[in-house]
């Protein structure tokens, strides 16, 4: 029972009972022999005579009567107190009952949440115990470099152990194939899985079905993949990090210049396979558009997050600001014809003024023919997750110029036998003229600092076009 409800229930009994005692009262005041003595009283005193001794039995009388009437009443407001008690007592005792079966069900309750926890804990320790033994085992048989494993299913899925994370046209296709060869590594499904960046959402599961599995954990290769959009998508990193931290990195480098020249014409293929309208733009005119995109969408980052912000307060505010932010941004009137994510990206969030961010912006095989060639920016960030130690850079001139001895140290990074590949055969081609003078030397300037800074950060001297 409530409080509310007892103090209603006790304050009806005191008004109940100011009720029945005024009730008898008056009754007992009309019929009152003591008024009547009054009278009588009165009586005497005016008339100066006393009552005689009849009249004084029938006062007597009546004043008996009175008694016990008032006897009576007074029973009845007793039984109906006791009446109210008695209710009230049932009651707290009935919610009293209904408050203990209660607490008993959450109890109950408890105990099988108790319980439930109890097997969890149980089955989570028996699969980590599991992972352990799993992880003892691969130690002991893979010497120094164990894969990490997930029990799944009663099934050991095993994944990569090192991984190829840059950078696009610098001859990632060309070491994939001969390290596919290797008779200590593991077949891949394909070459780019695109996990860290692009298909993260699917699961480990899902990237761990593209590699070989052995069931014996003694015949255990190493695993590996190259996706070289990994390198300049700042998401892959923290994610790789996560997942894998131990995993070995390897990432390509070539000169810059011709990189980008490289993507271009990667970009008109990829344009055909796709069945996609034919690039209207010339090299140089995308490379100058981009380097002006690059200046003020991120070097000139203030001035867009000032605009940005503008727009998002007008926007909380209930104004349209449309007008306004399109004043500010050229590229966006510029571009938003094309419908390139690029330019969009650039203009309509902040994300994109993290260097890196707009780097890998999708959405058209020419974006960031600049952008993923300013290496420094991409590594410095790398670093904050993964030591230099980790990563074995490769020269792409080097892997061009003299396969065989860039293939032996890598497999000194893999800690795997040295092996004879045969024959080397470029791969992944693309026939195209070289570039006009003017824009070589346009390019040179733009990249020297950046390349600069990453001979720095190396101390390695790339010796590209100067
Ligand atoms: N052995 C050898 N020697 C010299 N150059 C070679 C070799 N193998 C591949 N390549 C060149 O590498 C470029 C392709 O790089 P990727 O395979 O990394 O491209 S991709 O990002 O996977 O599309 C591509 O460069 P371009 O031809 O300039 O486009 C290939 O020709």
């Amino acid at each position: 029972m409530s409080t509310t409800s007892m103090i209603l229930t006790k304050k009806n009994i005191i008004i109940l009972s100011i009720i029945i005692i005024t009730i008898i009262s008056y009754q007992f005041y009309i019929t009152s022999p003591s008024l009547q003595s009054n009278t009588i009283t009165n009586t005497i005193n005016t008339s100066g005579k006393g009552l005689d001794y009849t009249e004084l039995l029938n006062l007597q009388k009546d004043l008996k009567v009175q008694q016990t009437e008032i006897r009576k009443q007074l029973e009845i407001l007793k039984y109906s107190i006791n009446d109210i008690n008695q209710q009230q007592n049932n009651k707290e005792y009935n919610n009293n009952k209904l408050n203990d079966e209660q607490l008993e069900k959450e109890e109950e309750e408890k105990e099988k949440d108790k319980e439930k926890e109890k097997e969890k804990l149980e089955k989570k320790n028996q699969k980590s115990n599991s992972l352990i033994n799993y992880e003892e085992k691969v130690k002991k048989t893979s010497k120094e470099q164990p894969n990490t494993c997930i029990p799944i299913e009663g099934k050991l899925l095993c994944l990569p152990n090192f991984i190829v994370i840059g950078t696009m046209k610098s001859g990632t296709t060309f070491l994939d194939y001969y390290l596919q060869r290797h008779p200590q590594i593991a077949h891949h499904s394909k070459k780019e899985i695109w996990y860290f960046n692009s298909y993260y959402g699917n699961g480990i599961e899902w990237y761990a079905k593209h590699f070989e599995q052995y069931s014996s954990l003694e015949n255990q290769k190493l695993i590996g993949e190259a996706t070289p959009f990994y390198i300049n998508n700042p998401n892959t990193a923290p994610r790789l990090f996560t997942t894998l931290k131990n995993a070995k990195l390897i990432l390509l480098l070539r000169d810059p210049v011709e990189r980008s020249l490289s993507q271009y014409h990667f970009s008109i293929q990829w344009l055909k396979r796709n069945k996609s309208p034919p690039l209207e733009y010339s090299f140089e005119h995308l490379i100058y558009e981009e380097a002006d995109v690059i200046e003020t969408c991120i070097r000139g980052h203030e001035r867009y997050r000032d605009a940005y912000k503008q727009r998002k307060e007008a926007e909380k505010n209930g104004e349209i600001f449309n007008e306004e932010f399109n004043l500010v941004d050229p590229y966006y009137s510029l571009h938003s014809e094309k419908n390139w994510t690029f330019y969009k990206d650039c203009v309509r969030c902040d994300k994109c003024f993290q260097t890196g961010t707009i780097l890998h912006t999708s959405g058209h095989p020419t974006f960031g023919m600049l952008a993923k060639s300013l290496y420094f920016e991409q590594l410095d960030h790398w670093l904050n997750y993964f030591p230099l130690s980790q990563i074995h850079i490769i020269r792409y001139e080097d892997i061009a110029s003299q396969p065989e001895s860039v293939l032996s140290e890598l497999e000194d990074f893999l800690d795997i036998n040295h092996i004879d590949y045969g024959e080397f055969k470029p791969r992944n081609v693309v026939q195209h003229d070289p570039m006009n003078d003017e824009i070589r030397s346009y390019l040179i300037n733009y990249f020297k600092n950046n390349n600069e800074k990453l001979y720095n950060l190396l101390n390695r001297d790339f010796n590209w076009q100067k």
